[in-house]
């Protein structure tokens, strides 16, 4: 075998990294120098070129589409299928090991994944439990305080609260939680590392089987451990592991979760003879945007401090493009990507990020009406729509009756006329005799306890479940979800409860939910097929929020700035760029913070491989108010050389621009003419809106700022 093919598409540094003897190694370096390239050439040398089966190797990645890819170009470049070798992200890989590994966990076999909203829920629960007001104990800020403990690896025993009765009430809560979570057979997402983390410290048998079989460790994305996460990772290593870490400083974006950038520099000190190596030359992006993104994130302080440079030239100048309000903003990139998209490029060259969620869906409505296909990575995520989590409860309860969260969600969704009091009674007694709900309700229901209509209706309820067991035992696993789908009568509850397109709109998402199971089916990956709905019902938790629309499709990508991580697109736009917005509101008074969100444009910008815009919105209606905004600081803080201003109607070099500059907007006056008006004086037309007598003209005035007038009432003169 010719391992030098490996080493070939790679620059000198690289190949330090790639080719060195097995060892711990650190490569930092900046966005789109190649490290995730670094790791999945690294993987492939152990195999090819030192011999090493893919059964001893295990590689972290930052999500579970990462994972796939990388496991498709390992087996591309070494012509076989790396059978045996462990890859995805931490908390996937946590809960394959508590799986295998449940009985000395602690954990029933079927244990089910919390997400944050379920969470959320149980949190409420116990706070009830405990008499405890949500005014003064914010369910968010309890569910803070107990998973920032977990990334920290501390149970209640661990934490000292010093006589604070603040503290006191706060660790009574996780010590409450645990127990309820215990009761539930459930697991949040921190506790799936905790837990695994536990495993191997109280079970050295179990430890050293681990430490025998993965010898060589790698880790992409390393910036963004947390504490348990590492903790975890030096475990594993022991003294006979290698770690291979990548990471770039500038990147760490998730300190909010826990993430400690410091675990860079802990790395090489608590590791022996850790090699480093640098990567500076970027392949990425034009030397416009590398230009801009360098002085950008320059202005943070303690970095580990690189540049980067590029043999790409410069390029297009990054773009900013201030609208008039967010519909403009949205028909702006709409306008762009369909110019590309004529200019003979694809759509899924296109990206457009955002620093919150609710911003989608402006630019949804854009897409929609211009008949432009995108896919929402993460955000009001498929799996997380209530309809969806619906259903799955249903089936969750079929796989496990201990799942009190399932039991809460769908005991009366659909209405069966279980109110509020009855299950408020079942989770009292629930609690006094250490019972499951599902436990209680079949109890309570057979001695009457609740009253005779009560009864009827939690009978019906348990009859459901029973009886759906029965009717999708043998069943393919996307016949199972479909039976679900119409014994749980969610359809017709979602129908009539939202009138119209909403509610059509939560059934097309119930099918989509059987396509899912079927394209599950299809291609299970690595996983339990002996129980393909446990695992199904595992991938819906973990990949919540990862790439939904229909696979191949050609379609633009939206999503969050942090779920852009680690990925590279043609076009990119970072729309919303206004203070309180980006940089978060939250974000704006504590320097930490904002030094984060900083990094965070850092990430954004770096995604773009050729061109870049960034925009923003005068005034915006968000959350049902409208407002003017401020531009961005991030904006000002770009270098006047790599950046250029695109205005509607002004800059004819920009191939954004809106329509050309001499288009006649009314009678006698072009777009980008200078006008002037009996009130308000001289002003500049900046866009138009429709056509003929209801066209609208936005001008921007000298003194008077930004107008919108209808056309043909307008009174407008050319200037000048
Ligand atoms: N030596 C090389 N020759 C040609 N292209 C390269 C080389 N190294 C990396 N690339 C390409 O550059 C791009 C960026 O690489 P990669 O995604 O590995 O960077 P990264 O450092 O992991 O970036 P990020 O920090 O954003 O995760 C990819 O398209 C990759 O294929
Ligand atoms: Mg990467």
């Amino acid at each position: 075998m010719d391992v030098t093919a490996l080493l070939d598409p790679l620059n000198d540094a690289q190949r330090e990294a790639v080719g060195g003897p097995p060892g711990h190694t650190l490569v930092v370096a900046g966005a789109g120098s190649g490290k995730t390239r670094v790791l999945v050439h690294r993987i492939a040398w152990l195999i090819q070129a030192e011999g090493v089966s893919p059964f001893g190797i295990l590689a972290v990645t930052f999500t579970n589409k990462a994972a796939g890819e990388m496991r498709e170009r390992i087996e591309a470049l070494v012509g076989l299928p790396a059978t045996g070798m462990w890859v995805g992200t931490f908390h996937g890989l946590a809960h394959r090991l508590l799986r295998q590994h449940h009985a000395e966990a602690d954990l029933p076999k079927n244990f089910q994944i919390l997400d944050s909203a379920d969470q959320q829920r149980l949190v409420k629960r116990v706070l009830q439990e405990q008499g405890l007001d949500e005014s003064s104990w914010p369910v968010r800020q309890v569910q803070g305080f107990i998973n920032a403990r977990k990334d920290d690896g501390q149970r209640p025993a661990d934490i000292d609260h010093r006589g604070d009765p603040y503290h006191r009430t706060l660790l009574e809560l996780y010590r409450a939680y645990e127990e309820a979570c215990r009761r539930a057979g459930v697991v949040d997402f921190a506790e799936l590392l905790l837990r695994a983390w536990e495993l191997w410290r109280d079970n050295p048998g179990i430890l050293d089987h681990y430490r025998r079989r993965f010898r060589h460790i790698l880790v992409d994305e390393f910036q963004d451990t947390n504490a348990i996460q590492y903790a975890w990772l030096r475990l594993l290593a022991g003294d006979s592991g290698t770690v291979f870490a990548v990471g770039d400083d500038d990147q760490s974006i998730y300190g909010w979760r826990g993430a400690r950038v410091e675990n860079i520099r802990r790395y090489s000190q608590e590791f022996p003879d850790v090699v480093t190596v640098r990567l500076e030359q970027n392949y990425r992006s034009t030397g416009h945007i590398l230009g801009a993104s360098n002085q950008l994130i320059a202005r943070n302080p303690e970095r580990l401090g690189k540049e980067l440079w590029t043999e790409t030239g410069h390029g297009e100048p990054v773009r900013i493009y201030d609208a008039f309000n967010e519909n403009e903003e949205a028909r702006f990139i709409g306008r762009r990507i369909q110019q590309w998209v004529e200019g003979g490029g694809r759509r899924d060259e296109c990206a457009i990020l955002y620093r919150s969620n609710a911003l989608s869906r402006v630019l949804e409505e854009v897409l929609v009406h211009s008949g432009i296909p995108y896919r929402i990575h993460g955000g009001p995520r498929f799996f997380e729509r209530a309809e969806i989590k619906d259903l799955l409860a249903y089936l969750r309860l079929v796989a496990s009756r201990d799942d009190d969260p399932s039991f809460e969600r769908v005991v009366n969704t659909p209405s069966r006329g279980i109110g509020e009091r009855t299950v408020d009674n079942l989770r009292q007694i629930a609690r006094e005799r250490g019972l499951t709900l599902w436990a209680t309700a079949w109890e309570a229901a057979g001695n009457g306890q609740l009253g005779a209509r009560a009864t009827k209706a939690i009978q019906r309820f348990l009859t459901t479940i029973e009886e759906l067991e029965q009717a999708i035992d043998g069943l393919s696993l996307a016949e199972q979800v479909e039976t679900a789908r119409q014994h749980s009568g969610l359809a017709d509850h979602y129908l009539q409860k939202e009138k119209g397109e909403r509610g059509q709109a939560r059934v097309d998402n119930l099918d989509e939910l059987v396509s899912a199971a079927r394209a599950f089916e299809l291609d299970p990956g690595d996983v339990d097929t002996e129980d393909l709905l446990g695992a199904f019902l595992t991938h819906a938790s973990l990949e919540a929020g990862e790439a939904q629309a229909a696979a191949g499709e050609d379609c633009v990508h939206l999503m969050t700035l942090h779920g852009a991580k680690g990925l590279e697109f043609p076009l990119v736009f970072i729309a919303g760029m206004e203070e309180g917005l980006f940089p978060h509101r939250m974000a704006l008074e504590d320097g930490n913070r904002l030094e984060e969100e900083r990094r965070l444009c850092y990430v954004g910008m770096t995604r773009a491989m050729s061109e870049l815009y960034l925009t923003r919105a005068e005034s915006r209606r968000l959350h049902g108010r409208e407002g003017h905004t401020r531009p961005s600081r991030f904006l000002t803080e770009l270098p006047e050389e790599h950046v250029e201003s695109v205005r509607p109607g002004r800059a004819p070099s920009a191939p954004a621009a809106a329509p050309a500059p001499d288009t006649e907007v009314g009678e006698g006056v072009t777009l980008g003419q200078r006008v002037h008006h009996p009130t308000f004086g001289e002003g500049v037309i900046i866009d138009c809106e429709g056509d003929g007598p209801r066209a609208r003209l936005h001008v921007n005035f000298d003194d008077a700022g930004l107008k919108w007038l209808v056309a043909s009432h307008a009174n407008l003169t050319p200037a000048g």
